[in-house]
């Protein structure tokens, strides 16, 4: 039997992900390596490195069966697939940030700088105000200083490059955590298993709760 085959974004979730799956029975060896394929021990997942903004693409296309990534960069796509569950992996807020005593609400006008244009759209169509948004594909933090934004929408996790930044959280948006999202014709093929998994996934959450 071919492994359930799961495309991840390659940085911080991947570590966080092989460690969820480790805690549900499934172990990878040769992490150190370049390889951008891992089958587990069992052969029962086969976990596919890709970049965060390309998850969606693989699994659409069925090129891996599931995915997981972050809900901020999944909020940008338009994704045609079924969104499973979230997972307690890849956790932080996403924050409108900027200098001390900024109000974003007493402007008219706002030049926003950020990762996330869908969002930030939505975010000037909610508080009705007029702006300009400006993408960035990171560093974000540097726009209030270089004057080349009012202020950001980033991710937060700890706080510290705002902090070393002289920036200040001025509003949470909302909380961001991993997804798991899956093909719509391989959930149907291999609902079993996709089930079994995350029959595998609650059980971990449910013993990390009661600890
Ligand atoms: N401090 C943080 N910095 C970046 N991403 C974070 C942080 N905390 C949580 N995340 C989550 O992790 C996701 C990024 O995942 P990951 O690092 O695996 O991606 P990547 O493909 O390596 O991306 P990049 O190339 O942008 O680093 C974000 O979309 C977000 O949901
Ligand atoms: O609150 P913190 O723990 O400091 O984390 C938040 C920082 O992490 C992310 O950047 P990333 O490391 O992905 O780098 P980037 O600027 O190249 O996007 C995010 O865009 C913030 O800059």
């Amino acid at each position: 039997m071919k492994p359930l085959k799961i495309a991840v974004s390659k940085g911080r979730v991947k570590d966080q992900l092989i460690a969820l799956l480790k805690e549900a029975g499934f172990e990878f060896e040769d992490l150190k390596s370049r390889k951008l394929e891992h089958v587990d021990t069992s052969g029962r997942i086969s976990l596919i490195s890709v970049k965060a903004d390309d998850v969606t693409t693989y699994v659409e296309r069925a090129a891996a069966d599931l995915g997981v990534l972050g809900s901020d960069i999944l909020y940008e796509r338009s994704f045609d697939g079924y969104e499973l569950r979230y997972l307690p992996i890849g956790k932080c807020r996403m924050c409108v940030a900027g200098f001390r005593g900024f109000n974003l609400s007493d402007r008219s006008f706002v030049r926003i700088a950020t990762k996330y244009p869908k969002r930030a759209k939505d975010l000037l169509e909610e508080k009705g105000i007029n702006g300009e948004i400006l993408f960035l594909s990171g560093s974000v933090e540097l726009a209030p200083i270089v004057n080349l934004a009012d202020c950001i929408l980033d991710i937060v996790e700890t706080g510290k490059t705002l902090e070393e930044n002289d920036l200040v959280v001025l509003e949470t948006i909302g909380q961001i955590s991993s997804v798991l999202i899956a093909n719509r014709i391989s959930f149907k093929l291999m609902n079993e298993r996709m089930m079994g998994l995350l029959n595998d996934l609650d059980a971990v959450e449910k013993r990390s709760a009661v600890k």
